[in-house]
């Protein structure tokens, strides 16, 4: 097992295709991400605190867009009940392969059941705590309020799901210094002003990002009447909803 730098936009491309999650960016994604997102270390870390507080003897725990399988395994070290298992699914075949690789080089009591298949088609059930770390903004927007419903409803009382994404801002000024933020954190990064707007490019048509005003009203209209923001770094944030 190695992790690889980063360098999939350094180089200047005739046309740039859509992102897609295939052997080259499984390859590069732990760099890639933790390039990319900030905070996102914290909140990996906090996802496992989370599973840790949420995780009841003989239920289920759900990684939903594992990649690599960093929630997965912050879950597991946290994860001090019997009869506990994690379904970790993706739907890239490269992520999948590796993220067991990754699964397979720690040793744990609780099984992690890998599946590779669509979140919109797996089912939900006897679940303690779900995750989705900056997954959904990967739907498509319309798709997104049936998987927090399917999501709620799998979900035993008192149960809680983790909800990770990159935010917009409605205020456009707000939207500008905020962004502005997260360019500066990729160039101090390494990333070059090429790699920026190439991997922008890819990323425009296949990730659709919500404000919080629309993830609030989505938690709400699943049924979760408990939800907040528990951490932010600039356009990125995690929130933690309760049944
Ligand atoms: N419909 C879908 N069904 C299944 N998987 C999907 C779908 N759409 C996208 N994915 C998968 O969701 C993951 C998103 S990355 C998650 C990081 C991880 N959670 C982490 O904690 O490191 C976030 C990012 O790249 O910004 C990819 O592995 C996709 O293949
Ligand atoms: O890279 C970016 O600018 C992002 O917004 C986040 C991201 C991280 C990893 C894959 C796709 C998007």
């Amino acid at each position: 097992m190695h992790s690889s730098q980063d360098n999939i936009y350094a180089t200047a491309l005739d046309k740039v295709a859509d992102f897609v999650f295939d052997d080259r960016v499984a390859g590069v994604f732990s760099d890639m991400i933790k390039r990319s997102v900030p905070g996102y270390a914290q909140i990996v870390a906090g996802i496992g605190d989370f599973a840790g507080q949420f995780a009841e003897p003989n239920t289920r725990l759900y990684d939903l867009g594992c990649s690599l399988g960093a929630s997965t395994l912050s879950m597991r070290r946290h994860i001090a009940e019997r009869g506990c298992s994690i379904t970790a699914v993706d739907n890239s075949a490269a992520m999948i392969e590796r993220c067991r690789e990754h699964l397979n080089a720690y040793v744990s009591d609780t099984p992690v059941e890998l599946v590779c298949a669509d979140i919109r088609d797996i089912d939900i059930e006897n679940a303690s705590f779900v995750v989705l770390n900056f997954t959904l903004q990967f739907l498509p927007p319309e798709d997104r309020d049936a998987l927090l419903k399917k999501i709620y409803q799998g979900l035993r009382p008192g149960g809680a799901l983790i909800l990770s994404e990159k935010l917009r801002f409605s205020d456009d000024v707000i939207q500008q210094v905020i962004d502005k933020q997260h360019l500066d954190f990729k160039r101090a990064n390494g990333y070059s002003e090429l790699e920026i707007s190439q991997k922008r490019s890819a990323i425009e048509n296949v990730m659709k990002t919500d404000t919080l005003e629309i993830h609030q009203q989505r938690f709400a209209n699943a049924g979760f009447r408990h939800h907040s923001v528990w951490f932010q770094c600039f356009n990125f944030a995690s929130m933690v909803a309760v049944k």
